[in-house]
C-alpha cells in the first residue's frame, strides 16, 4: 500500500533519509520508533506531500506520488492529488480550526474537497463524533474542548475523507498525561476494528507493542530493524534497537 524504494532527503548538508527502502501491505499496522531527529516525521510529511523527497520513489496505492532522479528537481506527479486524497493524518498539533464547531471541523473537507452532499456530509460526521466519543460536544468549538478531545475531533475529520491509509505523527505528544488514554482508546479500536492501513510514528512503546503488526526501528534516516512487535520488544535482533529501548523504557 506505501512503498518507499531508495528515498533519500537532505537539508543542505543534513541526510535525513538515506536510500531509505520501507514499505507497509495493505491493512497493516506499523509503528515506527526511533530517537529525536532520525527522520521519523519526515516519512510521514513526504507522503503527505508537504515535503518532497531529494531523490527516490514514493508510492501508495499502486500511484507514484514522488519520482525523484538524482540532481533532480522534484516535480508533482499527475495524479498527486487524487493519490493525496487516499491519505488522513492526525498531527502532534490537532490543526482544528478554532471558530468552527467540532461538527463544522468534520464536515468542512468532504463538502469543499470531495464535493460530498452536505446532508451526507453532515450524517457521517456525526457518526465519526459518535465513534471518538463525543457526541455530547458536537457543537462545542476548539477553546472549549480538552486537549484529548481536540485531537479526537481531528481523528473524525481525517476519517471523514474514508482514506485507505491513516497516518499518526506522536498523536498523544502534546497532551497531558491523565488525556492520552482517551486517545490512544479510539486509535486500538480504529487499528482493531478496520481494514485502513496504518503508520503510526509514536513514543508510546507500550501502545506500539499492543497494537502493531509489526515495529520498525529508525536510526540516523534508515531503517535498523523491522519485525513483529514480540521481536523488537521481547527480543531485537540489532544492538542499537537494544540501547534505544533501555533508554526509553527506564522512564
Ligand atoms: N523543514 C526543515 N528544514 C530543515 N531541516 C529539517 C526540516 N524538517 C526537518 N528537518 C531536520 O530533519 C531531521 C529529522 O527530522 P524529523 O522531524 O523527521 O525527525 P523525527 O525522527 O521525527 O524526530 P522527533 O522524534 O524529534 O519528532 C532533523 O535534524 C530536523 O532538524
Amino acid at each position: 500500500m506505501i512503498a518507499f524504494e531508495n528515498v533519500s532527503k537532505s537539508w543542505g548538508s543534513n541526510h535525513v533519509l538515506k536510500s531509505l527502502n520501507f514499505d507497509v501491505q495493505p491493512g497493516e499496522k506499523v509503528s515506527i520508533i526511533g530517537p529525536s531527529g532520525s527522520g521519523k516525521t519526515t516519512i510521514l510529511r513526504i507522503l503527505m506531500t508537504l515535503e518532497s523527497p531529494s531523490e527516490g520513489l514514493v508510492s501508495v496505492d499502486g500511484d507514484v506520488l514522488w519520482k525523484v532522479a538524482a540532481g533532480e528537481k522534484p516535480k508533482e506527479t499527475r495524479q498527486l492529488r487524487q493519490t493525496r486524497r487516499k491519505i488522513g493524518m492526525v498531527f502532534q498539533q490537532f490543526n482544528l480550526f478554532p471558530h468552527m464547531t467540532a461538527l463544522e471541523n468534520v464536515v468542512e473537507a468532504p463538502i469543499h474537497v470531495l464535493g460530498m452532499d452536505k446532508g451526507e456530509a453532515r450524517e457521517r460526521a456525526v457518526d465519526l463524533l459518535n465513534l471518538v466519543g463525543l457526541s455530547k460536544h458536537m457543537n462545542h468549538t476548539p477553546p472549549q474542548l480538552s486537549g484529548g478531545q481536540q485531537q479526537r475531533v481531528a481523528i473524525a475529520r481525517a476519517l471523514a475523507m474514508r482514506p485507505k491509509v491513516m497516518l499518526f505523527d506522536e498523536p498523544t505528544s502534546a497532551l497531558d498525561p491523565e488525556l492520552i488514554g482517551e486517545v490512544l482508546n479510539v486509535i486500538r479500536n480504529l487499528a482493531q476494528s478496520t481494514d485502513m492501513t496504518m503508520l503510526m510514528v509514536t513514543h508510546e512503546m507500550r501502545f506500539a507493542e499492543e497494537i502493531s503488526d509489526r515495529v520498525v526501528m529508525f536510526d540516523h534516516g534508515r531503517a535498523v530493524e523491522s519485525g513483529p512487535p514480540e521481536q523488537i520488544f521481547k527480543n531485537p535482533l540489532e544492538e542499537r534497537t537494544k540501547t534505544f529501548l533501555r533508554a526509553v523504557l527506564q522512564h
